[in-house]
């Protein structure tokens, strides 16, 4: 990554900061300094910020007052300070807030003051919610896989094992495309459909249709037929499956997986007795072709197609080098037309994407040759498919940064609620800016105390009977929930267990609420079976991103919801990024009345210190809030394994904040965020600055002349320092 590219753009300063005011030119020279300041801030307009502490004699809480004209875009540092004090003044009144009552006009905790304005009031692309809206990648009605071309066993297989009755709209065209009979059959072809579209089938399905069809006896020894790239081991190992599924109707057809993470030994064992299919990651199948004499033979004569699938993301991940490596050895190899003269006489190449964003377009210059784009949204006159699903029920809330937690909190409490007494398997996916950010969300929300029970090593926990971490969980109720967590620190084992776990419908499996923590490992082309509900706690990293990550729910005509959260300020500006996304529009939630009053009003939580108080006392619903943060804050205080994941889950999610794409910075830049705040949605009490310094102590190695830098600097730059650095050594640190 060059020095100079759109990500260091992020680190740009604006000139106001982000806040949109513009501060005044004239220069203010002589007299004290404060006079000096006193003056610039009169010439600029701003009020002269009053700020008292009052300590309430009656309740012991503190109320702490702002002057109404107070501008809700004060600079960090003014903010900083005074969430520091405020802080102070609520944890050293923690043991009475339950004492509070909002009613009177005091402030119950600094959770809900000092907060940035929601500048969003109205929504500016509503949903209509009284339109039916008919699911825009289900199966067509009126189609047929034998109109198609799809014939005999793989028709019957397709049908009765796979379930599998009718094309979706994708599959339709590129069966019609690649099983015709005229010379069309050899073009390449980018294919352009929605999320969850059925893409793998849609390739998949022509390429074995036209082996079997071919009338000649093939075997494992006959050599490879397809090779397929995918940029996830994930997405990789799951092609794989649906070609292993298919091949249960011709079992003399082998795929094979060749991903990283495996033992080489045993996948070069595996292709020396042959196989037809090839499905793999890009690094992988490039060593392989390099390293691997019996993989050149398999190919050199029988290779047809090559797909390369999630084209966006194999660019995204730079892997355009390693593409054009692999496709330069496989074009040099001699096909011989006289052995399968039924199949194309050349190589076909497939470039698959839902978005025809970022660097598709040249990957497909690079790796297609006169290409036909196929799009399923051409049938109903729009020019491409980054869209996402009709039946998709968007819903975004603005939710300020020291409120994130419980937010989500609210959110899945909600949806776990709304799933009790269900026979079904609900599944949430909650998707995080990094590795150490679903750490830490996991280790808050699975383990409290001994309230729980591993079930794959430790990244599956299913809550037992006592956990109170969401409100609705009772002390003596099976809270039905199992956690889980994904990212790629995880070993390949592990990541492969844990989403086999995730999907599993087995008895154990019914009436539960499943939710994932995962990083965007899990946003690409995962078919991760009914995911009901997406929640995007930390943004996109791109707007294709956010495409992908919802796309993990309403898939193939399914329904499903998705929740992004935005912070107040300039991230609000995100919705005009991703309005084109939703022509169906979306729902606007208000974080509080919508989400988290509803869910804290009707029950009573009680301090965790408090366990044993015999006589509960009604709440209202912030001071409830309130006790449940401060329960979480406790943990992370009293567990000192769990405050370090909690510092590391907030340093490096400054980090991975820090990587947003340069031409989302107007949005997403790391300057203005408010640490102090954003800090407390990790459950952190302590300052930022003594943050950056722990965390550098525990990081890498510093030298001395970058130490007395560092020492100069405040926290946002520490910050930044960080950031840059991170993104030097490793931008897969915290994106995977
Ligand atoms: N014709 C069909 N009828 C019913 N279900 C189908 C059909 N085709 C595919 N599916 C199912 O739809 C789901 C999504 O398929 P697939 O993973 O291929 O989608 P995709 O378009 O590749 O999505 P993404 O862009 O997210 O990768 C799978 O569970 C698959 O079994």
């Amino acid at each position: 990554m060059s020095d100079d590219d759109g990500m260091l753009l992020n680190f740009s300063t604006i000139e106001d900061g982000g806040s949109g005011f513009k501060p005044s030119s004239a220069k203010v020279t002589g007299g004290r300094w404060r006079d000096r300041r006193k003056m610039k801030m009169m010439m600029e307009g701003r009020p002269k910020k009053k700020r008292k502490l009052k300590q309430n004699a009656a309740t012991g809480t503190a109320d702490v007052e702002n002057n109404s004209g107070s501008d809700p875009n004060m600079d960090a540092a003014t903010n900083e300070k005074e969430s520091t004090s405020e802080k102070a003044v609520e944890f050293k009144n923690s043991g009475k807030s339950n004492n509070v009552n909002s009613s009177n006009n005091q402030v119950v905790s600094s959770l809900f003051t000092s907060n940035r304005e929601i500048s969003t009031a109205v929504n500016t692309n509503e949903r209509d919610e009284s339109a039916e809206q008919a699911p825009s990648n289900a199966p067509l009605s009126g189609d047929s896989f034998e109109a198609l071309g799809i014939k005999e066993s793989l028709l019957t297989h397709l049908k009765e094992k796979m379930k599998i009755q009718k094309p979706t709209s994708i599959q339709k065209l590129v069966l019609s495309h690649l099983l015709s009979q005229w010379k069309g059959q050899d073009d390449d072809l980018f294919i352009n459909a929605q999320t969850g579209s059925g893409k793998t089938l849609a390739y998949l399905l022509p390429i074995f249709a036209k082996i079997l069809g071919m009338k000649i006896r093939v075997d494992r020894k006959s050599g490879c037929f397809a090779l397929i790239v995918a940029p996830t081991r994930e997405l990789a190992s799951q092609i794989y499956s649906v070609a292993l599924t298919i091949s249960n109707c011709c079992h003399y057809l082998v795929p094979c997986l060749l991903i990283g993470g495996e033992r080489k030994k045993s996948e070069k064992a595996r292709l020396r007795k042959g196989c037809n299919f090839i499905v793999g990651t890009p690094g992988r199948v490039l060593d392989h072709l390099q390293n691997t004499k019996v993989v050149r033979e398999q190919f050199s004569q029988s290779l047809r197609y090559v797909v390369l699938d999630e084209g966006d993301k194999l660019m995204e991940l730079g892997f355009e080098e390693t593409i054009t490596q692999i496709l330069s050895i496989l074009h040099d190899f001699q096909l011989d037309n006289s052995i399968f003269p039924p199949l194309p006489s050349r190589i076909v190449h497939v470039l698959c994407s839902a978005t025809l964003k970022g660097g598709v377009k040249k990957l497909g210059d690079v790796a297609l040759q006169n290409y036909k784009l196929l799009s399923n949204r051409q049938m109903e006159g729009s020019s491409t498919a980054s869209e996402v699903p009709d039946q998709l029920l968007q819903k975004i809330a603005i939710v300020p940064p020291k409120l994130r937690l419980v937010t989500l909190a609210g959110s899945l409490d909600e949806i776990t609620k709304s799933h009790k007494g269900s026979e079904s398997t609900r599944r949430t996916m909650v998707f995080l800016s990094c590795s150490d950010s679903v750490e830490f969300h996991y280790e808050t929300f699975s383990s409290s105390d001994e309230h729980h029970r591993n079930l794959v090593g430790d990244t599956v926990r299913l809550l037992t009977k006592g956990n109170k971490i969401l409100p609705s969980f009772t002390g003596n109720s099976d809270p039905g929930t199992i956690f889980y967590k994904l990212h790629g620190s995880l070993s390949q084992p592990m990541r492969s267990a844990t989403l086999d776990h995730f999907s599993r419908e087995d008895e154990a499996s019914r009436g539960k609420h499943k939710i994932m923590f995962c990083t965007d490992v899990a946003s690409r082309g995962l078919d991760l079976p009914h995911v009901g509900t997406v929640i995007e706690i930390d943004p996109p990293f791109s707007t294709e991103d956010h495409l992908h990550r919802i796309g993990r729910t309403a898939r193939a005509g399914q329904s499903g919801e998705a929740l992004l959260f935005l912070l107040p300020g300039e991230e609000e500006g995100y919705l005009n990024c991703i309005k084109g996304f939703h022509p169906k529009g979306w729902k606007l939630l208000k974080f509080d009345k919508d989400i988290i009053q509803p869910v804290f009003q009707s029950m009573s939580v009680s301090k965790s210190d408090r366990e044993g108080d015999s006589k509960k006392q009604e709440d209202s619903w912030d001071s409830n809030v309130t006790t449940w943060h401060l329960n979480v804050e406790r943990r992370v205080l009293e567990d000192q394994i769990l405050k370090g994941i909690a510092v590391k889950g907030f340093t490096s999610h400054i980090r991975a904040y820090a990587t947003h794409i340069g031409a989302e910075k107007q949005y997403f830049n790391v300057k203005f965020l408010h640490l102090g705040h954003l800090a407390k949605s990790f459950a952190l009490r302590e300052r930022p600055k003594s943050l950056a310094q722990q965390s550098s102590r525990d990081g890498a190695k510093q030298t001395v002349q970058s130490k007395k830098d560092t020492a100069k600097m405040d926290t946002k730059d520490k910050m930044l320092k960080m950031a840059k650095l991170a993104v030097k050594q490793s931008a897969s640190e915290f994106n995977y």
